[in-house]
């Protein structure tokens, strides 16, 4: 029996990656929760005739731990997203508590899920939650993801657009660092199988990639940001946890996890000089098995975008250990 749970799952992130969820013939029950909606949302969800069970929690009731209760993955696409105007990062006071407030919920009601943290900023958000799971005794850094894989669902999509080529579907582009603006580092050198972007196309295609939610957030003008290629994106993650779960060899995707934690990890930490990095993993029946180190032969063009990223980096994920160290004040 496998339980997902979705928190925020009336958003519009959370209902469109709901219903893909009950699609799912990896999944028994589907629990969704939120602080709105909820019972209207998994009432519909309900009527869909694949296997999954379905049901709605709000905070009343104890509302949380009915839903975590028995969890085996919890994505979380909780908190509020951008308008036109504004970084992830500004983003954080309110959602850095959401993420907290709700990873306590797991560390006390399941403990060994499998967490997927879709909330923004997610450089700073997967840092709040491995601390308060830190806190709790609970952290377990092969279970802990943040989700990225819309980067690379983006870096697919424009090298298409942008080469006229077809990208064939076994294609990985890894995209690396974090998510978020010049943190987002893809590497086409790194292409299996390999696939070339012509040098006077590079520039436009990365920095489409890096700022490809800002495009959504403008186009949506006040409405919010990506939604239903998020739901995709984080489906397709999920799938691939659970499919690693069930015993399915070689699955391997980028995710922004807790470096020194897990296998091939600390190589890679001690390279970059932070310890939460999205590169690309390998997925088995306990979560991360390996952290592919993707970095030894990036060309020159590649190192300098890293060299960007990491100085980001580093700020959003001390902002995210502290805000859980040294609370601020209420
Ligand atoms: N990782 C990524 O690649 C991406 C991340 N995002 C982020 O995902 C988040 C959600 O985006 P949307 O779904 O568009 O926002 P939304 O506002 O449509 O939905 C968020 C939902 O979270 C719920 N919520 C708020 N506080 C909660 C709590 N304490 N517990 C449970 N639910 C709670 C709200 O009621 C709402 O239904 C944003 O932070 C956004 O920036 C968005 C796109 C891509
Ligand atoms: O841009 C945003 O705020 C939402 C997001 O993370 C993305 O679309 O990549």
């Amino acid at each position: 029996m496998v339980k997902a749970v979705v928190l925020g799952a009336a958003g519009g992130i959370g209902q469109p990656l709901s219903l893909l969820l009950k699609t799912s013939p990896l999944i028994d029950e589907l629990a969704l929760y939120d602080v709105v909606n909820t019972p209207g949302v998994a009432a519909d969800i309900s009527h869909i005739s694949t296997t999954a069970t379905v049901t709605g929690f709000l905070p009343a009731d104890d509302g949380l731990r009915h839903a975590l209760t028995g969890a085996d993955i919890v994505v979380i696409p909780a908190g509020v997203p951008r308008k036109p105007g504004m970084t992830r990062d500004d983003l954080f006071k309110v959602n850095a508590g959401i993420v907290r407030d709700l990873a306590k919920g797991i560390s006390e009601y399941c403990p060994k899920a499998y967490t997927l943290i879709i909330s923004n900023p997610v450089n700073s958000t997967v840092p709040v939650a491995a601390e308060v799971f830190r806190n709790a005794g609970v952290l377990d850094p092969k279970r802990l993801f943040g989700v990225t894989t819309l980067d690379i669902v983006r870096a697919e999509t424009f090298a298409q657009e942008f080469t006229g080529q077809k990208v064939p579907s076994a294609t990985t582009i890894p995209v690396v660092g974090g998510h978020s603006g010049e943190t987002i580092v893809p590497l086409f050198s790194q292409a299996q199988p390999s696939f070339n972007v012509p040098e006077a196309k590079l520039d436009a295609i990365v920095n489409r990639i890096q700022f490809g939610g800002d495009e959504v957030v403008k186009a949506k003008n006040g409405g919010g940001s990506a939604t239903l290629s998020m739901a995709y994106a984080g489906f397709r993650f999920a799938e691939k946890v659970l499919k690693a779960v069930s015993g399915e060899k070689g699955l391997v995707e980028p995710s922004f996890v807790y470096l020194p934690g897990v296998e091939g990890g600390e190589e890679i930490a001690k390279e970059v000089g932070v310890d939460f990095f999205s590169v690309p993993v390998e997925l088995g029946p306990s979560g991360v098995v390996k952290a592919n180190n993707v970095l030894a032969n990036i060309n020159d063009y590649e190192r300098k975008l890293l060299e960007v990223a990491i100085k980001g980096l580093k700020g959003n994920i001390e902002k995210g250990v502290e805000f859980v160290k040294n609370p601020p004040p209420k």
